[in-house]
């Protein structure tokens, strides 16, 4: 039986080129039409292994997710910053702005206090960052009192207000300083959304009623800081005008000088002149320059800068700077002026502590911003030391003597503080002055006659060491001591 055998293969021409089963060469024209057989092999091949492969399958699921998760993510930034654009406003108050300290306080008056238990204050104030400022309070009878205010610290806090939740974030700045404060730099950052921005006027407003509020009635003393002005300590209650007793006229010529100046601004702007008034009260030690000043802010309701121009570190352009900042509502008081500019020769053995040179302080008082107020109070234990240049009119319009006690204000002096209403009753301006005591009034003239016999020996005493007289002994001690508390007075001024 015979078998037909299969077919052997057709010889290759030896000039083929090489089988694209060959592996290996370039596949020739002809030979291109082996390369759809390999794809689908492999695709096959790939979709076996994921089909079969458990690790392969979730490695592309895995990465399906992640996709997608970027995806998401992208459109929630987008998302948040479009609702941050379109939906939500925010107010930056940088620490160097004058409505920061304000809505600083406002925060604190809000803030969970100690003691409120869960950190939640009024308003809903929600704080986990707290700061504490400390205050004392000193009682009436003496004893003191340290209070703990908290205040939401940096980081991020959230309040009600009219209705509206308000995000407050407060940033400080480590690597950025104030350069002249030396404080870290802070922002303050409120959010809130976009239909309620007609809160943050309101906000500020209520912000700056606070501040007010706590200052009302009382006297803020400025002290340079760099080139700004900063409260010193806390506001002091207000000198009362009767506790300061002035020779006869005194008090009354400065006082009424001032308050006519106040009323005249517009007088001033009319005719173009720099609306500015300056002050030069001179006198011995402890005649009262200074609390005088101070009484007289507390009656016009102003507030002092005090500027100490021997001060390290003040040079000319600070004080320019700075005597163009002064706050509104502010004497500008320049204690001791003799001590830091006698005559124009400076270069003495000691040389001046300040770099502010004395073209530099005419410059600065001056000034060139003239339609702005400005009152300015000099004081000085030596008025003959001054350079006339600085105490021309138009820098010092008012000058007053406030000297040692003149017999009939020691009598004042005396009765103020034996009298039966009290000193202190006067001072708060709680009572009117009762009729005095017939006995304290002849103790009175005695110390006023005391007075007098000792001027006539050219001896006196000063009011400031009248009333360390009046405070330690009683009203008949004081009257035996009196006279040993005159002394010559050599150096007139
Ligand atoms: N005329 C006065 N009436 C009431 N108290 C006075 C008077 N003068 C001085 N005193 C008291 O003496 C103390 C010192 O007063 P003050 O500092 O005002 O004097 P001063 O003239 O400014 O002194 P100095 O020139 O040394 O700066 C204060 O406690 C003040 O109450």
């Amino acid at each position: 039986m015979f078998r037909q055998r299969p077919a052997a293969p057709a010889e290759r021409p030896p000039d083929a080129g090489p089988s694209s089963l060959d592996g290996g060469g370039i596949p020739s024209e002809g030979s291109s039409s082996t390369l759809p057989v390999q794809d689908t092999q492999s695709e096959s091949f790939l979709s076996k292994i994921m089909a079969d492969n458990p690790y392969f399958s979730a490695g592309a699921g895995l990465m399906g997710i992640g996709v997608a998760l970027t995806a998401l993510r992208r459109a929630s930034t987008l998302g948040t910053t479009f609702a941050q654009r379109r939906l939500l406003v925010t107010l930056e108050i940088p620490s160097k702005d004058r409505s920061y300290p304000w809505f600083l306080e406002w925060m604190a008056a809000h803030a969970p206090q100690p003691g409120s238990g869960k950190g939640k204050g009024r308003m809903g104030f929600t704080s986990h960052e707290l700061a504490v400022e400390t205050s004392y309070k000193q009682h009436e009878g003496g004893s003191g009192e340290a209070i703990f205010n908290l205040v939401p610290g940096p980081g991020t806090h959230y309040f009600k207000y009219g209705g509206a939740w308000f995000q407050v974030k407060r940033e400080r700045d480590a690597k950025l300083m104030d350069l002249h404060s030396g404080s870290p730099w802070e922002t303050l950052t409120l959010t809130t959304l976009s239909r309620d921005r007609g809160l943050f006027p309101q906000l500020l407003a209520e912000a700056r009623e606070l501040a007010e509020q706590s200052t009302e009635g009382k006297t803020v003393v400025y002290t340079a800081w760099g080139v700004e002005w900063r409260p010193f300590g806390k506001p002091r209650r207000r000198r009362e005008m009767g506790s300061v007793v002035l020779a006869k006229g005194a008090a009354e010529r400065v006082e009424e000088d001032l308050k006519g100046f106040l009323g005249r601004a517009k007088w001033y702007a009319e005719r173009g002149i720099p609306y500015r008034r300056g002050y030069l009260l001179h006198g011995p030690p402890g005649s009262g320059k200074t609390s005088f000043i101070q009484a007289l802010a507390g009656a016009v309701g102003y507030n002092i800068c005090l500027l100490n121009l021997a001060e390290r570190g003040l040079t000319d352009d600070k004080l320019n700077h700075l005597l163009g900042l002064v706050p509104e509502r502010s004497f500008v008081l320049l204690e001791d002026v003799d001590s830091a500019f006698s005559r124009r020769v400076q270069t003495t053995e000691d040389g001046y502590k300040s770099s502010v040179t004395f073209s530099g302080l005419l410059n600065a008082l001056d000034g060139v911003a003239s339609s702005e107020e400005r009152i300015i109070f000099m004081t000085t234990n030596h008025v003959s030391r001054l350079d006339p240049a600085l105490i021309r009119p138009g820098r010092v319009d008012v000058h007053e003597l406030l000297g040692d006690a003149a017999p009939e204000q020691a009598r004042r002096l005396f009765v103020k503080f034996y009298g039966r209403s009290g000193f202190n009753d006067v001072q708060s301006g709680e009572k009117e002055p009762e009729p005095e005591t017939d006995d304290i009034q002849r103790m009175g003239d005695e110390v006023e006659q005391i007075l007098e016999e000792e001027a006539s020996q050219g001896r006196s005493v000063s009011m400031a060491s009248l009333q360390g007289l009046f405070i330690r002994s009683g009203a008949e001690e004081a009257v035996e001591s009196v006279r040993g508390l005159c002394t010559s007075r050599t150096s007139p001024e």
